[in-house]
């Protein structure tokens, strides 16, 4: 149960109170998740979240300071960029989970697949319908069970990869994101492409990122890409949340025994040694790699797998240590802007 005492510190009141009695909230999450019950320490800690004080839950998510000189995309507060170093680590499939988790614990969410090259995320999410365009400028978001979603996937079909290079790559997406008419965003989950390249060190830059996650693998040379990731982040002074060490363990349907493929305790020594906070381990499942190929992510989630518990913690992590960075308006900030 242990980790869901943290529902009910200060912080996480701030990340998930929004203005909404939270029994109404999680109503309207489970009927938009029929899943089958939580697991007990899930709703141990929704009873507990549900047992604290009004005043908390009526705070919003707060919008949180990006770089400066760039604008914040409308409709959007937060954008928090997924990134790896290595390519194939499960970065998409964790951006789904958090976006998924995200939204579960309260928040309004959405998921903009930036992976140019390869965007997988409308495939994962088993939704394939173009974007409508009302007045032919702007693009809605399409929505997947409440998430709002956009990927060039939508546009161009997903056999179709974009061919572009460099500053095509960067302003077709800039457009994507402005265009997209996003509609009060706690969250913007964005699953940037794999590698530390030009590419994502420009999108980086020129996108009102307000924090980033990394996803890695156990495995030395994934840790060793996920770091050239912190470093990139770091260069541009975009906070890192923590990292996600996903495909850690892998336990034997049969026999029970737990084997570490990708090797052990990876991501954890990263965070150690790197002083980033360790958001959570995801093992190896094959209903992971089922569930995210055929595009029904919410099956990830059967009761008894525990991995709904893991996702959850994950998400509450992320936005909790969002929650303690910098908002985007201090106190200096506002006097400045008012020149007081
Ligand atoms: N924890 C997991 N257990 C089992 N399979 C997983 C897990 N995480 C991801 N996968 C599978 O691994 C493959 C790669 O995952 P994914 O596409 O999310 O990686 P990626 O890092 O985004 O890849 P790319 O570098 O191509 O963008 C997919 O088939 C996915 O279903």
């Amino acid at each position: 149960m242990s980790d869901f005492n943290q529902l009910t510190d200060p912080v996480t009141q701030q990340v998930i109170g929004k203005s909404m009695d939270f029994q109404a909230k999680k109503r309207r999450v489970e009927s938009r998740f029929p899943m089958g019950p939580f697991t007990d320490a899930y709703q141990t800690g929704l009873q507990q979240l549900c047992g604290v004080d009004e005043m908390n839950l009526q705070q919003n998510i707060r919008q949180h300071r990006v770089r400066e000189g760039i604008k914040p995309i409308k409709g959007v507060k937060n954008i928090i960029a997924v990134a790896s170093g290595k390519g194939g680590v499960g970065k998409s499939s964790m951006s789904v989970m958090l976006a998924r988790s995200l939204q579960q614990l309260g928040a309004n969410v959405g998921l903009l697949d930036a992976d140019i090259y390869g965007p997988s995320i409308p495939k994962m999410l088993g939704v394939s319908q173009k974007p409508e365009s009302p007045d032919q400028k702007s693009f809605l978001p399409v929505d997947a069970d409440g998430l709002q979603t956009m990927s060039l996937g939508y546009i161009l079909g997903e056999k179709d990869p974009a061919i572009w290079r460099g500053a095509m790559v960067t302003k077709a997406l800039m457009q994507m994101i402005e265009d997209t008419r996003w509609s009060k965003l706690d969250y913007l989950i964005m699953d940037l492409p794999p590698g530390t390249g030009d590419i994502q060190l420009t999108m980086i830059q020129k996108i009102p990122v307000s924090a980033a996650v990394l996803i890695t693998t156990p495995q030395d040379i994934a840790l060793l890409d996920a770091q050239k990731a912190l470093a990139m982040f770091n260069k541009v002074d975009i906070p890192v949340l923590g990292v996600i060490e996903n495909m850690s363990t892998f336990t034997c349907e049969n026999c029970g025994h737990e084997a570490h493929i990708f090797g052990q305790h990876g991501g954890q020594k990263m965070a150690e040694e790197f002083a980033v906070p360790l958001l959570g381990q995801m093992p190896l499942n094959i209903e992971i790699r089922t569930n995210m190929d055929e595009g029904t992510p919410d099956k990830v989630w059967n009761p008894g797998q525990k991995l709904q518990e893991k996702a959850s913690m994950m998400a509450l992590r992320t936005a909790q240590n969002l929650a303690k960075l910098p908002i985007k308006f201090s106190l200096t900030d506002s006097l400045k802007l008012h020149k007081i």
